[in-house]
């Protein structure tokens, strides 16, 4: 079975922890709310600190007058060998251990203003106290500001109010045990503290009630009704202690010897002596820590299944906004090569049909591309008119004396060299097509949100490399339309002089007696020949060029768009990586506390397991 020492100690470690995180409660059910604690509640001046420093056994809490506490004091007390020194440590400076008690109290009253200010104000964040020492016993006890009355000089009026809510967010909690302390030489029920208690705990089940100041209640008068449970009965029995007068606190009368002489009042004392055994500071300290070791052990499996969600939870998020990345180089790459063929996939879908986008480049091929070949000016280019100067032109001084050869070939050169506008225009068309498509996947690559530098980097490489293909594609498309050029297909025109006239004889057209041969009609034959010639070259190029362009520019997008990129990650030094991956601050910070508050709790439920099975 676990001893008390390790579980007292496991609540103390997972106490500290959920401090460093600043789960102080309050968020929902923390961590924090579901460890036991102790917390010591009392009116002001009601001698709660001097139960304190009797159970601690050392002179180490600011005293003085108005609000003293303005910060819940956690205090870890570690019962460690006998004959070994006594020390301090604080959780926010870990490195100091303190020796001198006088320091911890310039300690707490140094980092009390450090989060309330010179100004009365109060925190609820607690200041981590550990006493090691072997005058003690394991017990955790949370030091609460004094129920006050009045507000005093430098205090806002709310301070009352403050204050009781402050207390009250302790001792409201089911797992938090109330050590109520009240004064005996005022009327019990006037407590503060018993008011309060019997509020949040009208069984009084968690409530040990503290009766202080024995010592000096009117004479003829003492408190053994409420001692011996007759009047204002709790469930746990009333303890009633001696602590140091402000004379034997002036006169520096040690914890030690205060104890001893608390120990000799009540043994000698003619009202209490028959309840000595179970009077003191010490047998205060030793009820607490048995009770809290009972608590705790009845709270272990509700803290282990709050542990258990809360990891669960912490995995889920971490999950949803992605874990953190290595900072080795080789996982950093491997990282970045996987986010790439995560946003590789979605281009691709976006091109073979799994996502829209890729129609759209059939679209420029089927609609855009014969648009434009249609509205090319061969009408006008071809023009009797037209043809007539061409031929003229090309004939120079020598007529043609059959088939104006020159003519002919001027009229087709001119006439393809318009093909080239329609097929630099679907290059680019669907050069913009896929500029598109890449910022489409990069915006629907969820991998990718979380990196933003790394997207930017992608995008570029890939519109680099779209550049890349699109001067390709255009050269092509330009060498395709050249070669239509740089050589007819005789083949046409053999056909051409075989193919029996096509019109009917038509009196207009016919020649007639002593007609120029090189009459309109003879030039408009030209036209129309070089036209029958031109639609051959545009019904190639109409199919020829798509393939041009998806050879050259969608193919190549398919299967190289990152080489570049691939190739320059490969060279880059882990610092230049590192940048690469650099994520939204936000995020980094929020991963950065979830992993912090994972390694508590899984600590935690690894302390418990190895105490628990003890
Ligand atoms: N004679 C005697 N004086 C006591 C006893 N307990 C406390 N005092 C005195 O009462 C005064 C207040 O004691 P504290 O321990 O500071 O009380 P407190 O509740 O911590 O006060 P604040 O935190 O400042 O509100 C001090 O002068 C103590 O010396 C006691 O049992 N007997």
């Amino acid at each position: 079975m676990a001893t008390m020492k390790s579980l007292i100690g496991l609540i103390n470690k997972i106490q500290r922890a959920c401090t460093v995180l600043g789960d102080h409660g309050g968020e929902g059910m923390s961590l924090w709310e579901a460890l036991p604690t102790v917390a010591v509640v009392g009116g002001q001046s009601s001698g709660k600190s001097s139960v304190l420093e009797s159970v601690v056994g050392r002179d180490f809490l600011p005293r003085g007058s108005g609000i003293v506490t303005r910060r819940p004091l956690v205090l870890q007390l570690h019962k460690t060998e006998e004959g070994t020194t006594e020390y301090a440590e604080f959780l926010h400076a870990p490195k100091k251990r303190f020796a001198d008690f006088a320091a911890v109290r310039k300690e707490i009253e140094d980092e009390t203003d450090r989060i309330t200010g010179k100004s009365k104000q109060i925190s609820n964040i607690p200041i981590q106290l550990s006493i090691y020492s072997p005058n003690v016993v394991n017990l955790t006890l949370i030091d609460l500001p004094g129920l006050t009355k009045v507000a005093v000089e430098g205090q806002p009026d709310s301070i009352v109010q403050d204050i009781e809510n402050m207390v009250r967010s302790y001792v409201e909690k089911p797992n938090c045990i109330i050590l109520a302390i009240s004064p005996a030489n005022q009327d019990i029920a006037t407590s503060d503290a018993i008011k309060l208690a019997r509020e949040v705990d009208p069984t009084g089940e968690r409530t040990f009630g503290v009766a202080t100041k024995l010592d000096i209640m009117d004479k003829g008068t003492d408190c053994l009704d409420v001692l011996e449970g007759r009047s204002y009965r709790l469930q746990h029995p009333w303890v009633g202690i001696v602590n140091r007068s402000q004379a034997d606190i002036n006169k520096r009368v040690d914890m030690i010897a205060a104890r001893r002489k608390e120990r000799e009042y009540f043994e000698t004392s003619p009202e209490y002596g028959h309840l000595a055994s179970r009077m003191g500071s010490e047998y205060l300290a030793k009820l607490l820590s048995q009770h809290l070791e009972t608590v705790i052990r009845q709270k272990i499996p509700s803290i282990v299944a709050l542990i258990n969600k809360s990891i669960d939870e912490i995995n889920a998020e971490l999950d949803r906004i992605g874990r953190p990345i290595a900072v080795d180089s080789g996982a950093q790459l491997y990282t970045i090569l996987e986010l790439c063929r995560a946003f590789d996939r979605v281009f691709k879908e976006h091109l073979d049909g799994g996502r829209p986008g890729g129609d759209r480049i059939y679209g420029v091929f089927d609609h855009q591309l014969p648009a434009a070949l249609k509205k090319l000016p061969f009408d006008r280019h071809l023009s009797t008119k037209n043809v007539q100067k061409v031929v003229s032109e090309a004939d120079g001084y020598q007529p043609h004396l059959i088939a104006p050869e020159q003519g002919y070939r001027r009229l087709i050169d001119g006439s393809i060299s318009y093909f080239k506008g329609p097929a630099e225009a679907t290059v680019d068309a669907v050069h913009f097509v896929l500029k598109e498509l890449v910022r489409k996947s990069i915006s629907e690559t969820e991998e990718l949100k979380r990196f933003p530098t790394l997207a930017s980097d992608i995008a570029a490489a890939a519109n680099e490399a779209l550049e890349r293909f699109r001067d390709e594609s255009r050269k092509t498309v330009l060498r395709l339309v050249d070669m239509e050029s740089s050589y007819l297909t005789v083949e046409f025109f053999r056909k051409l002089h075989l193919e029996p006239e096509k019109e009917k004889p038509n009196p207009r057209n016919a020649p007639q007696p002593n007609a120029d041969p090189y009459s309109d009609n003879h030039f408009r034959k030209i036209g129309s020949n070089v036209s029958a010639y031109i639609n051959m070259v545009c019904d190639t190029l109409r199919n020829s060029l798509p393939k041009a362009v998806v050879y050259c520019q969608v193919r190549e997008a398919k299967r190289s768009l990152l080489n570049f990129f691939y190739a320059q990650v490969g060279r880059k030094e882990k610092e230049k990586l590192g940048a690469m991956l650099d994520e939204d601050p936000q995020l980094m910070e929020r991963r950065g506390t979830l992993a912090k508050r994972l390694e508590l709790y899984k600590q935690a439920r690894d302390d418990i397991d190895a105490v628990a099975w003890k």
